[in-house]
């Protein structure tokens, strides 16, 4: 059998910083020296490595929809010459990064695993090695047509995944769908929860990012500052709203600014605020009255997911009622649907 190949594509994030005056800082040429000099990818049966340092390396906490595209890019352009690839990631937005890879991905057939670590690689106590090693091993072995999220020892699918620690190595988790593979003693790869193949020929979709705003509602919120919020020429919102769906049913004016945004086109995604679950407009009043007023579910997908889905849908050219159906349906595994 011939040595596999992984693609490990640098963005930049804490797994290739260092301490500088300023803060720990991204530096070039830094990490892929260290990946070279480690000793588990000089064994013969660890899988040959190329890595590709991104000409700007950053914080992701810079990450914007460019960079996304200079990331599908890439894989693009190396797609045929790999079994998989790795993206070395900060983890502020990796989550955002992942999500938005999977729907710019269109009929993906190899892994592609973002990861990244809390702790510089270069530091005695960095998780970045056992981060690093787990995804190219991943993403060499596995027939996983997916882009995923590995962190400590768990393989997320990437558009489910969420940053949930600041400090802590378990940093990210996948509140709404079990993780796809776990790193024990042994890999164990879940095969029953993984997308089903492509049967067209893989494609990268550019976004033409439409004006695009988050809102988590709050006790006290009003009419006026949402109406404020969603000026034109926003085109989506996601509203971060209360358990199950809701909002405040008894404020006219509220409700009436969801109401006009709708009329002017806008796309209004109702997602909760909670850590775990889905979305219901009907079990409450104060969640039939966001439907009532023009608002869409987004069911159980997460933040990061419905707003890196409403980009690609706008990047499809569709009409506003395309839009609001495929927001409600899955795509990429990305939303339960009951
Ligand atoms: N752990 C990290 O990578 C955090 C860093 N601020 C980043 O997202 O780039």
């Amino acid at each position: 059998m011939s040595r596999k190949s992984v693609y490990i594509a640098h963005t930049g994030g804490t797994i290739g910083m260092k301490k500088t005056p300023q803060g720990y800082a991204p530096v070039r040429g830094y990490l892929d020296e260290v990946i070279r000099r480690m000793p588990e990818f000089q064994l013969d049966d660890t899988p040959r490595v190329v890595v590709r340092e991104f000409e700007e390396l950053i914080d992701s906490s810079n990450m914007t929809p460019i960079e996304w595209w200079k990331i599908a890019e890439d894989i693009r352009d190396h797609y045929d010459q790999f079994d998989g690839f790795v993206i070395l990631h900060g983890t502020d937005t990796m989550a955002y990064t992942a999500s938005a890879l999977s729907f710019m991905l269109e009929d993906l057939s190899k892994p592609v695993i973002v990861t990244g670590s809390q702790i510089p690689m270069g530091e005695l106590r960095s998780d970045g090695r056992d981060n690093l090693v787990g995804a190219v091993l991943m993403a060499a072995n596995y027939a996983i047509p997916e882009v995923g999220l590995f962190f400590h020892d768990r393989l997320y699918r990437g558009n489910r995944s969420q940053k949930v620690d600041a400090n802590g190595f378990h940093a990210f988790d996948s509140p709404n769908f079990p993780p796809l593979a776990e790193a024990g003693i042994d890999f164990t790869i879940n095969e029953h929860l993984l997308l089903p193949g492509p049967n067209k020929p893989f494609n990268v979709r550019q976004l033409t990012p439409p004006r695009l705003a988050t809102l988590s509602l709050f006790p006290g919120i009003s009419g006026d500052m949402i109406r404020q919020f969603i000026q034109p020429p926003v085109q989506g919102l996601i509203l971060l709203t209360y358990g199950s769906g809701n909002a405040p049913s008894k404020d006219q004016n509220f409700l009436a600014a969801l109401a006009e945004a709708n009329q002017r086109g806008v796309i209004i995604v109702n997602c909760t605020q909670c850590y775990r679950g889905k979305v219901d407009m009907e079990t409450y009043q104060c969640g039939q009255v966001l439907k009532q007023h023009g608002v869409i579910s987004g069911h159980d997908m997460t933040h990061e997911a419905a707003l890196t889905k409403l980009y690609y849908l706008f990047s499809l050219g569709l009409s506003i009622q395309e839009i609001k159906t495929r927001m409600q349906q899955n795509i990429r595994g990305e939303l339960t649907e009951s």
